[in-house]
């Protein structure tokens, strides 16, 4: 019987970050749409999986959500090691998360140098009357640091899925020719048939 797996399957790493409260779980949940979270509550760090297909190949991107406030900033920026991409996200209507992005960024640059992807968000844009940031502010800023920029509301799903897309996208095409050669080393994992990493 033809076998009806895609060839190939990967494993990618991906990290929410950002300060508390501007919706990371709720973008990371829209996303999913997973009922049922994996919970690793002694840590107080959360994950979930998505498998998307791109071409003829599976990605199963486990992306950790990681806490936002400032005392759990050690143990967050723990999880940002093997990551190949970042979801960065502010909210609209807090001025100081949007000023923080410079450290978070500095934060995932420091640790992981300059070979990850990262798209910013200004998350909550459904709450026009609240705005404090303006899209532009939030557009120089991505421009500045060379990397993709959308306004999202988790709350009524704008823009969620485009954002990863585009963030799981960039991955794809630049980590694809490295891993035939570099496989593990890049963290991109490959596996084919029953036992794949998408099989489960
Ligand atoms: N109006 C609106 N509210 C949102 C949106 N996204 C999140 N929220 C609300 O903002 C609050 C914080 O959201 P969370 O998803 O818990 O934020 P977080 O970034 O994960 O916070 P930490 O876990 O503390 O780092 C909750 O009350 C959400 O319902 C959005 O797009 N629009």
């Amino acid at each position: 019987m033809a076998h009806s797996y895609p060839l190939k399957c990967l494993l990618v790493k991906l990290v929410m970050a950002g300060d508390s409260s501007v919706g990371k779980t709720s973008i990371l949940r829209r996303y999913v749409d997973d009922p049922d979270p994996s919970f690793i509550a002694t840590i107080g760090i959360d994950f979930k999986i998505k498998t998307v297909t791109i071409d003829e190949t599976m990605l199963k991107l486990q992306i950790w959500d990681t806490a936002g406030q400032e005392r759990f900033h050690t143990l967050s920026v723990s999880y940002f090691r093997g990551a190949q991409g970042f979801v960065l996200v502010y909210d609209i209507t807090n001025s100081d998360s949007f000023k923080n992005i410079e450290y978070w960024m500095k934060d995932i640059l420091k640790r992981e140098g300059e070979d990850v992807e990262i798209v910013l968000l200004g998350n909550k844009c459904d709450k026009e009357d609240a705005r404090i940031v303006s899209k532009e502010k939030g557009e120089k800023l991505a421009w500045e640091y060379g990397i993709p920029f959308f306004e999202t509301s988790a709350k009524t799903n704008i823009n969620i899925d485009q954002a990863f897309s585009t963030l799981v996208e960039t991955i794809y095409s630049k980590k694809a020719s490295l891993q035939l050669a570099t496989d593990d080393t890049v963290n991109l994992r490959e596996s084919k048939g029953k036992d794949s990493c998408c099989n489960t």
